[in-house]
């Protein structure tokens, strides 16, 4: 064999021809702002995927015969192409709004430079060759104040996570602003351990992080519990608190590129629970814009409707009648007017369209209140695929009638639609939950003795409760103590759920009708195979921090293993400004009520009385199958049971 010519000689090959590919990148991105300058003449649309479809199969063709991989070219391409239509999505939609067109932008975002608010926010200005001027802020409050007042011309606020879903906060920042949404941008949100150089991670005692990045990165965080978590209010702030350490024992959990301002190294990466993990943010602005006809446009509205039953869906039906798809949609309570709430809808739409104005117009008849908070460009560039054939990849006959057989259904998840479309049902007793059936629960926690149980059982009973779940381990109060608890539940009619806190609680499940897992348990593997043998029906808390991938992973365990009476029981996932906040994630209800068969219910006795009530109604009209409400708020709780069953 021939000696391989050196190293470094090599090296430099490698460097001169990634220069060449550079400067042949950049010369791509001009040939496609010339081809956006033709395109705002003849006024056609940015998108043409048909010629990105004869695009990709000649580079894919020509590849092959270069000897590159067919997946590695266009991977690579779509992320071009991608980068392509961004740039020309940005170029003519500020040709569009001339008037808002400076050099400069003072940028008003969450925490420091580092954070990954900063991140998104240079991204979105690097793409636009303006240069930004900071204006770190303390909350979202504070962004908005700063951009309502002048101080700041926009302002970029997160408004979701692909794993910990919608920020909360946010969307009730938007209630009040006069500011319009002018855009939005997703970053990638790559987690990592960041600690001074040299640390290692067996010697880390202490991260500091924002709550976000620590609900989507509670997998990793459940394999170090000897991690002290600390709450930051940004990414930015925790990267400081590691600098001003005197010692080498702490990190901070953000990007490798936010840790580099701080001299700080990545010691672990990969740390969110899910691959992909991104964060979208909003633009917010003093003035809204207009966005060119030849741009994918997004239209947010904001609305209250009636309080009449059935009247969200109403008005869902009008955007269904004049074929607008709704992207997103959100509800958070009013302050000020408790049982009501404040609807969050994103349509793909162009406000300028017939169509889109049409519906406004008729929503406005249907609703109390309905407000235009922006019209701006969709960001997100779905790839353009190849077909197998465009591919040109020989169909392998053999592997192909194995897949379309058997293995495509054992593949299927087992909570998911597409292994069964119609919805699950759970009956026990005489309580129904699942399809159109409505559960009620009332969640009682250590009764000091067996007359305050047989009193607030037979008050639970008349207020509409169909079951009670009982917070009491029998490694306090013995078994046959507890035998009797449950015995005093039966004989009020009501069907009794034990809650499984502690592993040893399991052994007492045969008292129950059913058995209720704690969020805190969620990810014990032990427990969900032995809850999966039993032949009593499962409610699965999800975990304060866990991903709605994580939750319904869980429930998989328990079906695979032969338990299919499943229920998921959302009690509220932390909230991103105030740690200690707990709200339902609505959005997740409507993904699972897409995506999974089995019936949810949701537990608001986490909550703060107004706003869970209020999520609680909206939780209803999103089809939840069934409410967990803790005693003792008991004229509040007949109120809404009273609602909900309306
Ligand atoms: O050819 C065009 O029309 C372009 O806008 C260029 C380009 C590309 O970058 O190759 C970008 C977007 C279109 O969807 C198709 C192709």
């Amino acid at each position: 064999m021939n000696k391989p010519q050196g190293l470094n000689l090599t090296r430099e090959q490698i460097t001169s021809l990634d220069n060449e590919l550079l400067t042949l990148l950049s010369k791509r991105r001009e040939l496609s702002l010339e081809v956006a300058r033709s395109k705002e003449v003849d006024v056609r649309p940015i998108r043409d995927t048909q010629r990105e479809k004869e695009l990709l199969e000649r580079l894919v063709q020509q590849g092959r015969e270069k000897g590159l991989d067919a997946h590695f070219v266009i991977s690579l391409y779509q992320s071009i192409i991608e980068d392509s239509v961004l740039n020309q999505q940005a170029f003519l939609h500020s040709r569009a709004n001339p008037d808002t067109q400076k050099q400069q932008y003072t940028v008003a975002f969450l925490g420091a430079r580092g954070s990954y608010s900063y991140l998104a926010a240079t991204r979105y200005c690097d793409r636009r060759q303006v240069t930004m001027v900071d204006f770190g802020c303390q909350s979202f409050d504070d962004i908005v104040n700063a951009v309502e007042s002048g101080h700041a011309d926009y302002g970029f606020l997160p408004i979701e996570n692909t794993s910990s879903g919608s920020i909360n906060e946010v969307y009730d920042v938007l209630q009040h602003t006069s500011l319009s949404i002018v855009g939005e941008t997703t970053i990638e949100v790559g987690h990592c351990l960041l600690a001074k150089p040299g640390a290692n991670t067996a010697e880390i005692r202490t991260v500091y992080a924002h709550p976000q990045p620590i609900s989507q990165c509670s997998r990793y965080l459940s394999q170090h519990p000897e991690f002290k978590l600390e709450y930051c209010s940004s990414s930015a702030e925790a990267m400081a608190k590691v600098i001003e350490a005197d010692n080498a024992n702490v990190a901070a959990i953000g990007s490798a590129e936010g840790g580099a301002l701080y001299k700080l190294t990545a010691i672990e990466d990969g740390l969110a629970n899910q691959k992909i993990n991104q964060s979208r943010f909003i633009v917010v602005a003093r003035k809204a814009v207009g966005v060119p006809t030849q741009l994918p446009a997004k239209t947010t509205l904001i609305m209250a409707t009636g309080q009449k039953p059935g009247a969200l869906v109403e008005a869902l039906l009008v955007l269904k009648a004049h074929n607008l798809n709704m992207s997103k949609l959100e509800s958070r309570p009013i302050p000020g007017t408790p049982w009501e709430e404040m609807f969050y809808i994103d349509i793909d739409g162009n406000l300028a369209h017939q169509d889109v104005q049409q519906a406004i117009k008729e929503l406005e008849r249907l609703t109390r209140f309905i407000k235009v908070l922006g019209c701006y460009p969709c960001e997100s560039v779905k790839p353009t695929q190849l077909s197998q054939a465009q591919l040109l990849i020989e169909p392998d006959s053999s592997k192909k009638t194995e897949l379309t057989t058997t293995n495509t259904n054992m593949l299927e998840a087992k909570y998911s639609r597409k292994y069964k479309s119609q919805d699950s049902e759970v009956h026990c007793k005489h309580l129904q939950v699942g399809g159109t059936h409505f559960g009620a629960f009332q969640f009682v926690s250590n009764p000091q003795n067996e007359t305050e149980l047989a009193s607030l059982a037979k008050q639970s009973k008349e207020m509409g409760f169909q079951a009670i779940i009982l917070h009491q381990s029998s490694t306090f109060i013995g078994d046959s103590k507890l035998k009797k608890y449950f015995q005093i539940i039966e004989q009020a009619g009501l069907v009794s759920v034990i809650y499984v806190e502690h592993e040893a609680d399991i052994t007492c499940s045969h008292l129950a009708d059913m058995v209720m897992l704690s969020g805190q348990n969620m990810y014990n593997q032990d427990l969900l195979d032995q809850l999966g043998c039993l032949n009593l029906p499962i409610i699965i808390e999800r975990n304060h921090i866990a991903s709605l991938e994580d939750w319904l992973s869980s429930a998989q365990t328990v079906l695979t293993k032969g338990n299919q009476q499943v229920i998921l029981c959302d009690s509220g996932i932390r909230s991103f400004a105030k740690p200690d906040t707990i709200n339902l994630d609505l959005s997740s209800l409507v993904a699972v009520k897409q995506t999974c068969h089995l019936p949810i219910i949701c537990n608001i006795s986490n909550e703060d009385e107004t706003l869970g009530y209020s999520q609680a109604k909206a939780a209803k009209q999103l089809q939840s199958n069934g409410i967990v409400l803790s005693y003792p708020n008991t004229t509040a709780s007949s109120r809404l049971l009273h609602d909900l069953y309306q």
